[in-house]
């Protein structure tokens, strides 16, 4: 890997994770991991897969999905499989958010069933952001945040004018139970968006304030 300090903020938080879940599996059979999407934990991801761990007692979830084929380019499973669940990793048990419904509304509670059956409190969350502030699948356009912010349901379908796929995303309660809290960003925009949201209240506005007195460990590089 090179030493970029986006590589080496990677490399710490997959120490950091890695550790968390050694500490949880000392008093508990299975530890859960749930991670994020997108672009920014791609190399995370290889980080993590390279630590020691014994990954048959690891369950992994996604804190969001995009209603696609679990094979699409743009779906965080294919993802987390192509990336994390390499090597010794391959022997964690992987729960994606999908189902074979054609809608996350037709799923939604297949899926439900599906997450509240694992191991929480999760031992880490480790939660993205976009430059909206959405975090997880909790977007600030979404007709379903009111919902996905209050219901005591672990899993909720959402459409976003802003985004091209239905989705589905734990809900903000779900994603509240776990051990340790991560806000894993990159780049200049992001750290602006992230001041912004510290310094107000409305949730509705920038979601990731949902989550910001988790505690929330935030790491960041340029
Ligand atoms: O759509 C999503 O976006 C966020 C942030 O993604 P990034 O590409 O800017 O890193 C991500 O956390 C979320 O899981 C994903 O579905």
């Amino acid at each position: 890997m090179s030493d970029s300090p986006r590589d080496q903020l990677a490399r710490q938080l997959a120490e950091a994770v890695a550790e968390a879940l050694r500490v949880d599996l000392t008093h508990q059979d299975q530890a859960l991991l749930v991670v994020s999407g997108g672009s920014t934990p791609v190399t995370f991801f290889a980080a993590l897969a390279a630590c020691e761990l014994p990954w048959e007692r690891i369950q992994i979830t996604l804190a969001d999905e995009r209603w696609v084929a679990e094979d699409a380019e743009d779906s965080n499973a294919r993802l987390v499989r192509t990336h994390l669940l390499q090597g010794p990793a391959a022997a964690a048990t992987f729960v994606p958010l999908t189902t074979a419904d054609a809608t996350p509304e037709q799923g939604a509670a297949a899926v439900a069933e599906r997450i509240a059956g694992l191991a929480w409190p999760a031992s880490v969350v480790i939660l993205g952001m976009g430059g909206d502030g959405h975090t997880a699948s909790l977007f600030p356009d979404s007709r379903e945040l009111p919902l996905a912010l209050a219901t005591e349901a672990p899993a909720v379908a959402v459409r976003t004018p802003s985004q091209p796929q239905p989705r589905i995303t734990l809900s903000a309660a779900r994603l509240h139970q776990a051990r340790r809290h991560v806000l894993h960003i990159t780049g200049g925009d992001k750290r602006a968006v992230l001041a912004r949201a510290l310094t107000g209240d409305d949730v509705r506005e920038l979601p990731i304030r949902a989550f910001l007195a988790c505690p929330l460990a935030i790491y960041w590089a340029p």
